[in-house]
C-alpha cells in the first residue's frame, strides 16, 4: 500500500529570525511574541528552532520563528544545520518562511553584513534589523538607517531588543505589501568581503572603534595567571554562598514545614481521621516535601550566580582560560559551556551539546554531562553536609560547610576529567581543532533578566516538588506504611512494611560500601529524580517515630563513613531517568545511555566503597 505523510501547517504567514549567535535575535523574539526563551551573552544559547505568534500593528496573526545563530549558510554543526534546514525549507513538518527578519549586531556590521548578503540570495524578501544601536552609538558609530537600507536594497529597523525598542517599527512594517516581495539578489558571493568593506566606507562606518571597557576588563580576565585565579575565587566565593546567605530562608521554610505539621496532626485527629490519614498528610506529604522544599533558597542562589555569569559574557572567557587544559583531555573549550549548564541540569547541558561540530566531542561532552553537579544533587548534598560538618568557620571568614560543597563540586568535575582521559585513550580524537569562539561585549546584567531567570528555575524546582517528587513520596510512604507491623511487635513498624522488607532485600548488596537499610530504600525512588532520596529518607525516618528532624536523626543513627560513602555515591551515580532519555534522543540509540549507566552505576559503587573502607581506617574502626 502507499503511504504518504502530509504537513498540515498552522495558518498564518511564517517568519524566521535568522542572525550570527549572540546578536540579539531570542531577544527580539520574546519582545514579538511575548514568550520568555532563554537569553544569554554568549553565543549558541538557541539550539533548536522555537515558534511564536505575533500580531501586526493592524492585526495580522503571523507565525514566528527563533533560529540558532549561524555564521554562515553552510552548517558544521547540528544547531546551524537547523537553520539551513529551514531557510532550504526542508526541515521536517515547517514550511519555508515567507520572511526572514535579518538581525545583525550594530557595532559589528563587517561581520554580520555576510550572513545578510548569503540571506538575500536565498530569494525570500527580507528585513534588516539594526539591533543593539544602543551598544553602537555607546561606541561613538552613527548609523543612518535610511542610508543602509538604500545599500541594501531591504528595510531597515533600528532596534534595541532588550528595551523593545524598534519592536513596533516592526509590527507596522509587516502591515506594508511591499515588504513581502523579494529584492533582487546581490551578484555572486565571492567578493562580499569587499562588497560589505565599500558599503561601510560609503557610509562613514569604516575607522576602528577605539578600545571599549570590554578589551580594558579582559586584560585582567584573560590574564595567563590572574584570570584563572580569578576564576576559582569566583567559584569559590559562589559556594560560600549557597551556604552563608541560605540560612535564613532556610530555617523559615523549615520552621513552616514543622509547624504545619504539628498543626495538621491534632487538626485531622479533631475531624475524625483515622491514622493512616494522619500519617499519610504528616509523615508522609509534610515531611517528605517539605524535606526537599527547604533546599529552595540554595538552588536559587546557586542559580543566581550562574545567571549573572550568563548575562555578564564572562563564561565564553572560562572557556577560553580552559581550553588548554581541557585540550590535554582530548576536549576542545566548546565542550565548556554545555558542560557548564549541566550544573543547572544535565538535560539542558545534553542539549547545548548540538553546537559542537566534531561528532566525537559531542559525544564525549554527553557522557560527562551527568557528572557535572546538577541542581537536584543539592539537596541530597546539603542535607548530608547540615548533618555531618559542623557550621565552622575557619581562617579568613571562609565557613567550612560551603568549603565542602565546594570539594564536592570538585569531585564532580575531577571525576569527569578522569573519565574523559580514559576516552581520549579508547577513542580516536580526530583533527584537532583550535577554539574558534567569540568574546561578546561584557554587559550589565538586568535586573529583570535575572529575575525572570529565577522565577522560571523556582516555578521548574516547585513543579517538580508538586509532580514527580510528591508522587514518589506518597509511593514512599504507602510502601513504608504497609503492611502494619503484626501483634505485639518490638521494633518500629516500618522494618514489617513492605518497604523494610525491599530495604532489607537490597542491604546485603550496599553493605559492603556502607549503605544501611534506609538508603537502600531511599535509593529506589531515587534512580527516578536524585531529590526524591531526600524526600523518602525523610520519610522512612518519620515513619520511624523518634520525631527529630531528619538532619539530626541522620547524625545520631549514621556513622561518618556512611555519609561520605554516600556522597561520594551521588557525585557519580547517574540517577536520573529523564537524561538518560535525552541521551538516548540525542545520541539516536540506547547504546550510549546504556552504556553510560552501567559503567557510572559500576563507578559509584567503586568510588562509595573506597570512601567508605578508607573513612573506617581513618576513624580507626
Ligand atoms: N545592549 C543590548 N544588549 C542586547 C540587545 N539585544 C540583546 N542583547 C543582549 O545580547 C545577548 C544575546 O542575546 P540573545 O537574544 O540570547 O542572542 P541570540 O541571537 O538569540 O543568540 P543565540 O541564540 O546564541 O544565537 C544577551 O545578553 C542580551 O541581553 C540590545 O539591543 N542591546
Ligand atoms: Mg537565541
Amino acid at each position: 500500500m502507499n503511504s504518504a505523510i502530509v504537513h498540515v501547517h498552522p495558518p498564518g504567514r511564517l517568519l524566521a529570525l535568522l542572525g550570527n549567535p549572540n546578536c540579539g535575535k531570542t531577544a527580539l523574539f520574546n519582545r514579538l511574541t511575548g514568550s520568555r526563551q532563554k537569553v544569554a551573552n554568549y553565543a549558541g544559547v538557541t539550539v533548536e528552532r522555537k515558534e511564536g505568534r505575533l500580531q501586526t500593528e493592524a492585526g495580522e496573526r503571523l507565525r514566528l520563528l527563533d533560529l540558532p545563530g549561524t555564521y554562515s549558510l553552510h552548517p558544521r554543526s547540528p544547531d546551524e544545520r537547523v537553520t539551513r534546514d529551514v531557510l532550504a525549507g526542508q526541515a521536517v513538518g515547517e514550511k519555508r518562511p515567507d520572511l526572514l527578519l535579518c538581525v545583525v549586531d550594530a557595532s559589528n556590521l563587517r561581520r554580520h553584513l555576510r550572513l545578510v548578503l548569503a540571506a538575500q540570495r536565498q530569494g525570500l524578501p527580507c528585513v534588516l534589523v539594526l539591533n543593539m544601536a544602543d551598544v553602537a552609538e555607546r561606541r561613538g558609530l552613527q548609523i543612518d538607517p535610511q542610508a543602509l537600507s538604500h545599500e541594501l536594497g531591504l528595510p531597515v529597523v533600528r532596534a534595541v531588543a532588550v528595551q523593545g525598542q524598534g519592536v513596533a517599527e516592526l509590527r507596522a512594517l509587516l502591515d506594508d505589501p511591499a515588504v513581502w516581495r523579494p529584492a533582487p539578489p546581490p551578484p555572486s558571493d565571492a567578493d562580499d568581503g569587499q562588497r560589505i568593506a565599500a558599503m561601510l566606507t560609503r557610509l562613514g562606518l569604516d575607522r576602528a572603534l577605539p578600545p571599549g571597557p570590554t578589551e580594558r576588563i579582559d586584560r585582567w580576565v584573560l590574564h595567563p595567571w590572574l584570570g584563572p585565579l580569578l576564576m576559582a575565587l569566583l567559584m569559590f566565593a559562589m559556594f560560600q554562598a549557597v551556604f552563608a546567605w541560605a540560612e535564613a530562608p532556610k530555617a523559615l521554610i523549615q520552621a513552616g514545614a514543622n509547624a504545619l505539621g504539628q498543626w495538621l496532626g491534632p487538626a485531622l485527629e479533631g475531624l475524625g481521621a483515622p491514622g493512616w490519614l494522619r500519617s499519610l498528610a504528616v509523615d508522609g506529604l509534610v515531611a517528605g516535601l517539605g524535606g526537599v522544599l527547604v533546599f529552595l533558597p540554595q538552588i536559587l542562589i546557586l542559580f543566581a550566580f550562574i545567571l549573572v555569569l550568563e548575562e555578564s559574557g564572562y563564561l565564553p572567557r572560562a572557556a577560553y582560560l580552559l581550553d588548554r587544559w581541557m585540550g590535554g583531555l582530548g576536549l576542545s573549550g566548546r565542550s565548556f559551556i554545555p558542560l557548564l549548564s549541566s550544573f543547572a541540569c544535565a538535560i539542558p547541558g545534553i542539549m547545548a551539546t548540538r553546537s559542537i561540530a566534531n561528532p566525537r566531542d559531542r559525544k564525549v561532552t554527553m557522557a560527562l554531562a551527568p557528572l557535572m553537579t546538577c541542581s537536584a544533587r543539592l539537596p541530597v548534598y546539603a542535607l548530608l553536609i547540615g548533618a555531618f560538618v559542623p557550621a565552622r568557620p575557619l581562617a579568613g571568614g571562609v565557613e567550612l560547610q560551603g568549603l565542602v560543597l565546594f570539594a564536592l563540586y570538585l569531585a564532580g568535575i575531577l571525576s569527569a576529567a578522569a573519565v574523559a582521559w580514559v576516552l581520549k585513550r579508547l577513542t580516536a580524537r580526530g583533527e584537532v581543532r583550535t577554539l574558534m569562539m567569540e568574546l561578546p561585549e561584557y554587559h550589565w546584567p538586568r535586573v529583570r533578566n535575572l529575575g525572570i531567570g529565577l522565577l522560571q528555575r523556582a516555578w521548574i524546582f516547585l513543579r517538580r516538588v508538586g509532580g514527580i517528587i510528591l508522587l514518589l513520596t506518597l509511593a514512599m510512604w504507602l510502601l513504608a506504611s504497609f503492611p502494619g507491623a503484626p501483634e505485639g511487635a518490638t521494633r518500629p513498624a516500618i522494618e514489617y512494611s513492605l518497604a523494610g522488607q525491599i530495604g532489607r532485600a537490597l542491604a546485603g548488596l550496599f553493605e559492603p560500601i556502607g549503605f544501611n537499610w534506609q538508603i537502600a530504600i531511599a535509593l529506589v525512588p531515587g534512580l527516578a529524580a536524585r531529590e526524591v532520596a531526600v524526600g523518602a529518607l525523610a520519610t522512612v525516618y518519620a515513619l520511624s517515630a523518634e520525631g527529630d528532624a531528619l538532619s539530626q536523626a541522620l547524625a545520631q543513627q549514621w556513622s561518618l563513613a556512611t555519609a561520605l560513602a554516600l556522597l561520594a555515591w551521588y557525585v557519580v551515580a547517574p540517577q536520573c531517568l529523564s537524561t538518560l532519555a535525552a541521551i538516548r534522543r540525542e545520541s539516536g540509540s540506547w547504546r550510549m545511555p546504556l552504556g553510560v549507566a552501567a559503567a557510572y552505576f559500576g563507578l559509584a559503587y567503586l568510588v562509595a566503597g573506597l570512601t567508605y573502607r578508607m573513612a573506617l581506617r581513618l576513624s580507626g574502626s
